[in-house]
This record gives C-alpha cells, sequence and structure tokens, in this order.
C-alpha cells in the first residue's frame, strides 16, 4: 500500500518503519528539517536496540522515505497516519496544537481521496474532529474517510511490541476505512479488535490509566509491606500466580514515568471534568504517583540528619531502561530535592546523560561509568534498572564508596545477595539489609 506516516516520534518512526517493513511504501513527514535530514541517511534520532538498522534496511530498499513536504509526503497516498505528539496541556487535558496543525497541512496539499488514521492518543471526539476540520480545510473536491488506530507500543521494545502485540485496535464509524485498515494490518497476524471511532480512543486512555493504577496499586503495597515486615517480592508473586491478576506490571519502585502514563492519567481525569463526571480513582493514582517519586529522597532524610555535603551518586536518568527518553522521569524530581537539601550529585546513565544534561540541574556532574560515579560516595540512589546497573556487584560498591550505603527505587539486588555484601541496602517494600 501506498503510505504516509506524519510526525517521526517514538511512534511515527516505529508505524513508519515497521509498515515499510511489510512491503508498503511508506513516506514519513516531519516539520522538523534536523530530524529528516537525519533520518534520510538511515540515523535513528531514538535509541532503541535493533531500530536504526530497520530503518536503514528499508531506506535502502526503497520502502521508506523521508521528507518535509507534505506535498511530496501525500502524493498518491491512500493512507495517512497522524502520529504527531498530543502533550499535557497546561490544566491536564491534551494539548491538540499539533493536530491542528497537522490537520491545516493534510487539508492543504492532499490531491486524492484518503482514509487518515489516527496513531497520536487523542481525547474522545477528536477523530471526528479531525475529520470536520480537514473537510472544511480542503483545497480539493477529495473524500476522506476516519480510522483511529491507537498505538500500545512501550517505548525500548517498540518494534518487537509492534510486531508481537496482543492486539491490534481499530476504530471507524466507516465500515470501509475499516476494512482498509484491516487490509492495512494483515500482514502482521495479530488479533484484530474492531470497534467504532470512540470506543477505539476510550481503549487507548483505559488501558493506560489501568496499568498506570496497577502500578501505583502494587506501590502503596510495597510502602504498607516495607512498614509492617512483608516483603513485596513475594507478595507480587503470590498476587500475579492469580490469573485474575497477572503478573505483569507488579513491580513496585519510585513511581511510573514517561511521556504517556503522566499525561494519560491526567487527560483521562480532564475528559472525565468535560463529561461531568469524577473519578476519584484515577485522581488518587495521580497522587499516590506523585508521592512515590519522592520516596527514596524521604527515606535518606529519615536515615541521615542531613545530607549536606554528601556525596551522592545516582545511576540510571532515564524514565526506564533501553531509552534515552527523560520525559517525566523520576530522576528530574529526585536531583532536584538532592540538591535543594545541599549533597553533591555524581549522575551516570548508559544512554540518557546528553538528554538529561538538557533538564536536569545544571550543578551535577555526569560519568561515564558506574565506577567513577561511586568512586568515594557516601549514598548510591539507584532510579533505572538498566542491565548494566543490575549486573554490577553489591561487593564493587563496597570497594569504590566511601560509606556503601544503597538506596534502590527498583529493587534490582536480591535481598539474599546483599546480605554478607558489606552493604547497607535499601530498597522499595521489603526490610533493609545491613549486609
Ligand atoms: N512514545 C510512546 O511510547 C507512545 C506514544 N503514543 C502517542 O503517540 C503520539 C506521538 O508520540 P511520540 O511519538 O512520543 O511524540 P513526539 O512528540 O516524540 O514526536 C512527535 C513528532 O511529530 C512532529 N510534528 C509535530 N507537528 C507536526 C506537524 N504538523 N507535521 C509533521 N510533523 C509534526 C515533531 O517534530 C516530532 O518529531 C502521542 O499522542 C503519544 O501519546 C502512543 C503510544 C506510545
Ligand atoms: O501510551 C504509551 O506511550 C505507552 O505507555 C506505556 O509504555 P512506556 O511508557 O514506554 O513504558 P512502560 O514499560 O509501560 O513503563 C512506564 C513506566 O511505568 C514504570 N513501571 C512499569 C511496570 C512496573 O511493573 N512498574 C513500574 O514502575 C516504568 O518504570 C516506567 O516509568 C505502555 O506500557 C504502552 O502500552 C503504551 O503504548
Amino acid at each position: 500500500m501506498e503510505i504516509a506516516v506524519i510526525g517521526t516520534g517514538y511512534v511515527g518512526l516505529v508505524t513508519g518503519g515497521c509498515l515499510s517493513e511489510l512491503g508498503n511504501n511508506v513516506t514519513c513527514i516531519d516539520i522538523d528539517e534536523d530530524k529528516v535530514a537525519t533520518l534520510k541517511q538511515g540515523i535513528s534520532p531514538i535509541y532503541e536496540d535493533g531500530l536504526t538498522e530497520l530503518l536503514q534496511k528499508n531506506i535502502e530498499n526503497g520502502n521508506l522515505h523521508f521528507t518535509t513536504d507534505y506535498k511530496t509526503g501525500l502524493s498518491d497516498k491512500s493512507l495517512v497516519y497522524i502520529a504527531v505528539g498530543t502533550p499535557q496541556g497546561e490544566d491536564g487535558s491534551a494539548d491538540l496544537t499539533y493536530i491542528n496543525t497537522a490537520c491545516e497541512s493534510i487539508a492543504r496539499d492532499l490531491a486524492n481521496d484518503v482514509v487518515i488514521v489516527t496513531k497520536s492518543t487523542v481525547p474522545v471526539g477528536t477523530n471526528e474532529y479531525i475529520k470536520d476540520k480537514i473537510e472544511t480545510n480542503l483545497e480539493k473536491n477529495i473524500t476522506v474517510k476516519i480510522a483511529s488506530n491507537p498505538e500500545f507500543l512501550r517505548q525500548g521494545s517498540a518494534v518487537h511490541d509492534t510486531f508481537n502485540a496482543d492486539r491490534i485496535v481499530i476504530g471507524s464509524d466507516d465500515e470501509e476505512a475499516l476494512q482498509t485498515l484491516e487490509k492495512a494490518n494483515a500482514d502482521f497476524n495479530l488479533p484484530i479488535v474492531k470497534t467504532d471511532l470512540r470506543s477505539a480512543e476510550m481503549i487507548k486512555y483505559a488501558s493506560n490509566a489501568f496499568l498506570a493504577t496497577k502500578i501505583s496499586f502494587i506501590n502503596e503495597m510495597a510502602n504498607l509491606s516495607e512498614k509492617i515486615g512483608a516483603n513485596i517480592d513475594h507478595v507480587a508473586k503470590g498476587m500475579g500466580m492469580d490469573a485474575r491478576i497477572g503478573n505483569a506490571f507488579l513491580n513496585a519502585g519510585i513511581g511510573y514515568g514517561g511521556s504517556c502514563f503522566p499525561k494519560d492519567t491526567r487527560a483521562i481525569i480532564s475528559i472525565g471534568k468535560d463529561a461531568a463526571y469524577d473519578m476519584p480513582i484515577l485522581e488518587n493514582v495521580v497522587e499516590s504517583n506523585d508521592r512515590q517519586r519522592g520516596i527514596l529522597v524521604d527515606k535518606i532524610l529519615e536515615r541521615y540528619e542531613t545530607i549536606k555535603g554528601k556525596k551522592v551518586a545516582v545511576l540510571g536518568l532515564a524514565f526506564k531502561p533501553n531509552t534515552d527518553d527523560m520525559r517525566e522521569a523520576p530522576s528530574i524530581l529526585v536531583t532536584e530535592k538532592l540538591l535543594v537539601e545541599g549533597a553533591i550529585v555524581n549522575a551516570y546513565d548508559p544512554v540518557a546523560s546528553d538528554n538529561a544534561k538538557k533538564i536536569l540541574p545544571e550543578q551535577i556532574n555526569y560519568t561515564s561509568s558506574i565506577e567513577e560515579a561511586v568512586e568515594d560516595a557516601d549514598i548510591t540512589i539507584i532510579l533505572t534498572e538498566w542491565k548494566e546497573i543490575k549486573a554490577f556487584p553489591l561487593e564493587h560498591y563496597k570497594k569504590h564508596m566511601t560509606n556503601a550505603v544503597i538506596f534502590d527505587g527498583r529493587n534490582c539486588f536480591e535481598l539474599e545477595g546483599a546480605a554478607g555484601s558489606g552493604v547497607e541496602y535499601h530498597s522499595i517494600g521489603r526490610p533493609t539489609v545491613n549486609g
């Protein structure tokens, strides 16, 4: 099929890459000239294992193209995916500025009949708005149909997730649009859920809100376990073996971050407000997560009278492993709090340091290895469970640090291993080990 994808963020790039891998002729359009120039050379601006190879392969075989020019990009395309950002607005609702601009450009340069497919996460009713916006601005006599195809990929494993998704959701109020989209997705060989436009939009928010709720729930169970002498590893295992609960997303930690859960939970609350419907569960999920992000620093301040002048090593800055994305990463609040308390902060992340430098406080010293970060440190804080950080033995902290005290926000180490390691090991929802 002839396909255009608008926006080359995580979602646009992976959508374009995977659809071209299936043999479609795909052109990705982005207004960011630097990004497009980089992509044309087959270099992915996003860090994910295997993504650059996928892009390069399909650029070389002529299935994947990049442009800043809508007219060229839209020419002869039968499917046009919209994958621009929908960030959080000031009042918590989704900001549709990029959607609006994309619609105006599509309407200006569209020259043939198309099905517009919305990949971006958009509030319920937005697909109808997009159709209307494009139709009222069209310069030619063209038929535009609209469908919703929400995205469920996870950063860091997005290409794998696309080819191995649990389901593909396609929604439209137009039978022909549904059929076209079903055909476009047939080669993924995955279960397809067909529904109407509004239900498809709602499935996306309900899924993210549920997963965020599951994380906040296990975090609260972890905090309570710690206070009453239980171990969250055992609690989560025992809960997760019940098929009705499931063991996924029961990893307690310092709260969820990233470009989606924080903004989408706030957006669905805002959708509820517009519909005059309060959602106390989700309001408390947001509050619970905000509190969770501060929990390690609270623990540190309970353990020490003051951390003024103490050397603190922060390991892991990205919001989760295998990505360089710093959006809503817990490291933002943690490093700010440490500096306010007067600590000297060293930080290490295998790939996110360049992005971190753009948003974290400038007093932070970035190091190029774990060893360098923890050398002579009084406290180490672990914020991202990178493989490299999990593989760094506890005994090495003892060797490098002035005082081997670790506050682990991701439960990277087994308690059995901590015992006898010479490290004072604090984690989430588990007893402290004085090894
Ligand atoms: N990042 C993720 O893991 C996931 C994101 N989503 C949703 O997908 C959407 C996109 O997310 P990301 O890829 O993270 O966004 P992003 O903000 O990283 O990238 C958006 C891209 O769109 C481009 N853009 C903005 N306006 C444009 C226009 N008028 N024409 C052409 N290009 C334009 C920007 O230059 C940028 O490259 C959002 O609605 C998000 O909620 C859904 C599932 C997963
Ligand atoms: O809409 C989106 O953007 C995407 O949001 C999440 O994907 P992502 O944000 O990439 O990452 P996750 O792996 O879901 O992790 C999100 C956050 O939750 C935290 N988390 C996750 C799982 C867990 O058990 N515990 C936990 O604290 C992670 O550390 C991370 O900060 C969803 O998993 C995707 O299905 C969805 O498409």
